[in-house]
């Protein structure tokens, strides 16, 4: 007898690769730009029991549209796409991709810390534009040390504790950190010392948020926190946009309440060309790529699709959210 295989939706860009892996276990409907054919992608909805891709806003009006679904998978860490007590409410399991994206985010962050202080883009730019003449640089284009400087972790989880590791062994770095609850580790390990949010923002020479994006964490970092940092401090978020108050960091930045920035993420992405931050030289940019390198999406992917054929046949996934 022919064994029906589960019909599963996959709703973003995925690695040919792994894509024929899950074909092999389950019944594929591939959908790697879904707005683009949304009444396609809506009746595969209606027949799927599992998910697969990073993003998408599952509210009630969407699961309505799903009354099969079994499992939600996020080819991401971060699930601020998923409403968690409505899944329970439902019996639909979700996972995300922790831990293999540890280090990867971590580099993205130490480059946006070297970049912001040591004025990389802007002093690309000076070489590129034929700036740099005879008379060579001006000490105004001088930068900022990192090495042995006090940096500031909030949300000290998988990554922040990589970045912890990063920050203590690399650049000799004093590292402070504000979590929901202690961090043996980075304490013991990296010498971390657990403080108040405020004694972090005032001692910090860099500050990077890595919290979640939840109920409690949206805007967390907003004028009253800017005001407490250092002048010459660097702010850097790789976490998500909607932690910070952007226009607050705006204005922090324009009137010289902290010195720099790098952003990975941003409140809305992508960002719109009229955005200021995109206008100021003291702010690095990228385009919510900290986990991306080739090797770290195929090792999300693979644990993406591991989770989402595991649930579909009714095994335990091997990163559920709950
Ligand atoms: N830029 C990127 O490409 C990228 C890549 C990966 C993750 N992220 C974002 O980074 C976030 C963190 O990832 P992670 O793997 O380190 O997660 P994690 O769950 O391991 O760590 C998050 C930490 O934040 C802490 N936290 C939560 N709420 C807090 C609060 N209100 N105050 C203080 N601390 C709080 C938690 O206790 C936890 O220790 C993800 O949720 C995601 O949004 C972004
Ligand atoms: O949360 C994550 O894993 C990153 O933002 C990549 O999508």
């Amino acid at each position: 007898m022919v064994k029906v295989k589960p019909k599963v939706v996959v709703y973003k860009r995925m690695n040919e690769q792994v894509l024929n892996k899950i074909r092999e276990m389950c019944d594929v409907s591939y959908f790697p730009a879904y707005k683009e054919d949304y009444p396609a992608f809506l009746a595969a909805l209606k027949e799927a029991e599992g998910v697969l891709g990073a993003g998408l806003k599952f509210d009630t009006a969407l699961l309505d549209q799903a009354p099969k679904l079994k499992i939600i998978c996020n080819t991401s860490v971060g699930y601020d796409n998923l409403d968690i007590p409505l899944l329970k409410e439902r019996g639909i399991l979700a996972t995300n991709t922790p831990g293999v994206l540890n280090d990867t985010v971590a580099d993205a962050i130490v480059a946006l810390m070297l970049s912001a202080a040591r004025r990389v883009t802007e002093l690309d730019q000076f070489v590129k534009t034929g700036g740099w003449s005879e008379q060579g640089f001006l000490q105004q284009q001088f930068g900022v040390d990192v090495h042995h400087k006090t940096l500031g972790i909030i949300g000290m989880g998988g990554i922040g504790t990589t970045l912890a590791k990063r920050a203590y062994f690399g650049f000799d770095m004093h590292v402070l950190y504000h979590n929901r609850s202690r961090n043996e580790q980075a304490e013991h390990t990296y010498n971390a010392v657990y403080c108040t949010m405020d004694e972090l923002l005032e001692q910090s020479d860099f500050v990077c948020v890595m919290t979640p994006l939840t109920a409690q964490t949206e805007k967390l970092i907003s004028k009253r926190e800017f005001a407490k940092m250092k002048k010459t401090a660097i702010f850097v978020n790789a976490a998500r946009g909607k932690v910070v108050d952007e226009a607050a960091l705006i204005e922090a930045l324009q009137s010289n309440v902290i010195l720099a920035a790098g952003l990975d993420v941003f409140e809305k992405e992508p960002t719109g060309q009229n955005n200021p931050l995109l206008c100021m030289p003291n702010v690095v940019t990228l385009p919510h790529i900290g986990s991306a390198t080739a090797e770290t999406r195929m090792k999300m992917a693979q644990l993406g699709a591991d989770n989402l054929v595991a649930g579909v046949h009714g095994k335990r996934p091997l990163t559920p959210i709950y």
